[in-house]
């Protein structure tokens, strides 16, 4: 195997899981993206064999050295590919923002390996788009963010039941289809929130009629997204996770009860703390509306829904 000479550049987007009701299996991509530089030596021409620079998100906190999460799924793709290069360089241009539900982590992920894919000629045929969704997958543990991040636009994705003892568990995605009236305003606050606190925050089991209801909604999600958005409102309503997270994240639930209080149909993206309120097109009235009930002090983006996740520049 060779490695391709000069720089190689991913762009990756950002991505909203859940979407209500849809825990751990509905994502959608969103137009936000991170850009990802990364060349490879085969010599020593970089010292201690690793150079990693940030601009953007993260800048300033996210680590510089191997523990860096494109930099560990980069390692990941090339151990699977079957050569690490004796030098590496990676540029990160980053705008989605981190621990806030926007599938940083995921974008990371995914855009780590496919950059290294990339970066070594004939490398999707050693590691292929299945194998890459998997160890995607493993690497993020769970699939909702990795799924639309790697395929683009609306996908549902989850876990495969258990399989013999000893193999690895195995994913599934499938895209589906979206309305192209549909956009998002996301509310991003000040302060984030890891995944991994959130998801602390979640009971081991809830009640059936929880899950009946439930599961009720999702399937409504999926009918709403793919041409029925008059019933968002509706379907995005959660039973599973949202409630149990409101004490580590208390102005995002204020904020979501109040827009679906007014009709919206308003959610946490992803574990959260960001505010996710579905609207019709980027430049609407409607979303005009939205945006004006930003918080003081958060961010607010108008977003269409991305329908080419990963790419390669
Ligand atoms: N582009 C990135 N580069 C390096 N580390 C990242 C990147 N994106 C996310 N991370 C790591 O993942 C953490 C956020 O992941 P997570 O808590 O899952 O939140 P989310 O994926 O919702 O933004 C960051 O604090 C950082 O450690
Ligand atoms: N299903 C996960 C989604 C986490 O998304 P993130 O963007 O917050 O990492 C969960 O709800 O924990």
């Amino acid at each position: 195997m060779t490695f391709v000479e000069g720089p190689v550049t991913v762009t990756v987007p950002a991505t909203s899981a859940n979407l209500g009701p849809g825990y751990d299996s509905l994502g959608l991509a969103l137009d936000l993206r991170d850009e990802l530089t990364g060349e490879v030596f085969s010599t020593d021409a970089v010292a201690g064999g690793l150079e990693v620079t940030v601009e953007g998100a993260g800048e300033g906190t996210v680590p510089l050295d191997e523990s860096h999460l494109v930099v560990r799924s980069m390692r990941a793709a090339f151990e699977i590919i079957g050569k690490q290069p004796a030098g590496l360089k990676l540029h990160c241009r980053n705008q989605i923002p981190h621990a806030r539900g926007m599938g940083s982590s995921s974008a990371a992920i995914v855009g780590g390996l496919v950059l290294a894919r990339a970066l070594v000629a004939g490398g999707e045929l050693i590691l292929d788009d299945e194998t890459l969704f998997q160890t995607a997958a493993e690497i993020e543990g769970h699939p909702d963010n990795v799924a639309p991040a790697f395929y683009g636009g609306f996908t549902i994705a989850g876990e495969d039941d258990a399989l013999p003892t000893g193999s690895r568990r195995h994913c599934f995605a499938v895209r589906t289809a979206v309305d192209p009236r549909v956009s998002v305003v996301v509310f991003v606050p000040p302060t984030g929130v890891e995944t991994k606190t959130a998801r602390g925050l979640l009971p081991k089991t809830v009640p059936h009629s929880d899950a009946a209801a439930d599961a009720g909604r999702t399937a409504l999600l999926v009918a709403a997204l793919s041409d029925a958005p008059e019933h968002l409102h509706r379907a995005t309503r959660d039973f599973l996770h949202q409630e149990y997270r409101r004490p580590a994240m208390p102005e995002s639930l204020a904020l979501v009860d109040e827009l679906r209080a007014d009709g919206v149909a308003a959610i946490v993206s992803g574990a959260g703390p960001t505010v996710l309120a579905f609207s019709n097109g980027v430049e609407s009235a409607e979303t005009t509306k939205l945006a004006a009930r930003c918080p003081a002090g958060w961010s607010c983006h108008a977003l269409s829904v991305d329908m080419d996740g990963v790419r390669i520049l």
